[in-house]
């Protein structure tokens, strides 16, 4: 994959050239996050569409300017979200119509020990973007959410209607993001709808993005870094949760189906009143961890040792979503629910990327 050009970059003292414009008289989506690992994904969907033209804003701390593609509908800028400047040099330039905000620190046990990294990264950062957006009339938002503003979620399967109390300063950073952007849209006739992704995971069809986050703390990445040569074996943490296996169990959910929810968020929003609404994407069936393990026994054809742990700290037993809400209000209808398809995709990737975009 050949690299988007850079425009270059941020909130120094001297303000780079503005980007190029577009060619094509189409709506502008940003896509604040858009070099990460779904942002990514979303951005390769949203050019296949080729009704919408793209400005992926990011500030490269997670994400991977190899992420994002060389394409005649796509602008890259690098910025930071929280800086009024490089907001603003982004909305001077192009005339965007909607937002979509992937930006975000996500790392459970890192926000327990550093919070305010977190709120200042996720909640500092969506204010900013916030203000921004009111300040050039940006009409529409689309927001990364999480099954972890649940927290320990009862009864299974989760409805958006299920209490929110999260169980740790990432989860707390997003849903304070959430009930800051409902606040927003009833202030400033903002339409948005707040997406709570269950466990994303896959890679695309092309072979092109995958999953390459430092460090790495999800499941399947680790689970095929055994395959890979890159670790003896898979720790499984925690062995007596109140499962049918006693490990924990998750609703993974592949990255695509996550990608078609976003495109059909923006026409709904296009087409919706001023207002607030949230939306669980998952399948709504759990895999526990040694099951997932044992996919990819089958999908890899390796052993794959597993190796009993204690639990990691902040881990709820079990995280299923009731999904109803974005097949009826946005019509998803997702393509990809087979843990062995994602596994699949995902090894695709990793093993031929065994080091990630790294050159
Ligand atoms: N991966 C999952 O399973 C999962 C599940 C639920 C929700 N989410 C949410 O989805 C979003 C994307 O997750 P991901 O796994 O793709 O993460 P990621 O780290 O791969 O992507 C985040 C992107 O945002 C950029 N970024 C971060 N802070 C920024 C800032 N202040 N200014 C500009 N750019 C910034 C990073 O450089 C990166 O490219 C996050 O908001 C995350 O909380 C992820
Ligand atoms: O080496 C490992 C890594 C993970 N796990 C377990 O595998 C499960 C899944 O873990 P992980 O892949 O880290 O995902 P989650 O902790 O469930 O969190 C993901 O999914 C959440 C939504 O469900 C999002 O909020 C988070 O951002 C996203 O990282 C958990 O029970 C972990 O304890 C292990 O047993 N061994």
């Amino acid at each position: 994959m050949t690299r988007a050009q850079e425009s270059p970059s941020p909130s120094g003292d001297v303000s780079p050239p503005p980007p190029p414009p577009f060619t094509q008289d189409m709506p502008v989506v940003m896509v604040a996050g858009g070099a990460g690992y779904i942002g990514s994904h979303v951005v390769e969907h949203l050019l296949s569409l080729g009704v919408y033209n793209v400005v992926v804003f990011d500030n490269l701390s997670t994400g991977h300017s190899d992420a994002v593609p060389s394409h005649p509908n796509l602008r890259f800028v690098q910025g930071d979200v929280r800086s009024d400047s490089d907001l603003d040099r982004v909305m001077e330039a192009y005339p965007v119509e909607y937002v979509m905000h992937f930006c975000a620190l996500s790392l459970v046990g890192e926000s327990v020990s550093q919070p305010l990294k977190y709120y200042d990264n996720n909640v500092v950062g969506t204010l900013r973007l916030l203000e921004a957006m009111v300040r050039h009339s940006v009409p529409h938002l689309v927001f990364s959410s999480t099954a972890a503003v649940y927290g320990q979620a009862q009864p299974e399967p989760i409805r958006e209607d299920t209490p929110t109390i999260p169980l740790n300063p990432y989860g707390g950073s997003k849903l304070a993001c959430e009930q800051m952007i409902r606040w927003t849209c009833e202030a400033h006739g903002l339409k948005a709808v707040a997406l709570r992704y269950f466990n994303a995971a896959g890679a695309s069809a092309t072979g092109d993005i995958g999953e390459d986050h430092h460090p790495e703390t999800h499941l399947i990445p680790l689970i095929l870094q055994v395959p890979n040569g890159k670790r003896d074996n898979i720790k499984v943490f925690g062995t007596d949760y109140p499962t049918e296996d006693g490990t924990c169990v998750r609703d993974y959910i592949h990255v695509s189906d996550l990608a078609s929810a976003h495109a059909l968020a923006l026409g709904h929003l296009a087409q919706t009143q001023p207002g607030f609404n949230a939306m669980n994407l998952g399948y709504g069936r759990g895999f526990s961890v040694r099951d997932v393990i044992d996919h990819a026994r089958s999908v890899t054809g390796e052993a794959i040792a597993a190796v009993d742990a204690p639990r990691r700290p902040g881990d709820p037993p079990t995280l299923v979503a009731e999904a109803g809400r974005a097949r009826e209000v946005l019509q998803w209808v997702p393509e990809n629910d087979n843990l062995d398809s994602i596994i699949g995709s995902a090894w695709k990737w990793h093993e031929s990327h065994p080091d990630g975009f790294k050159k």
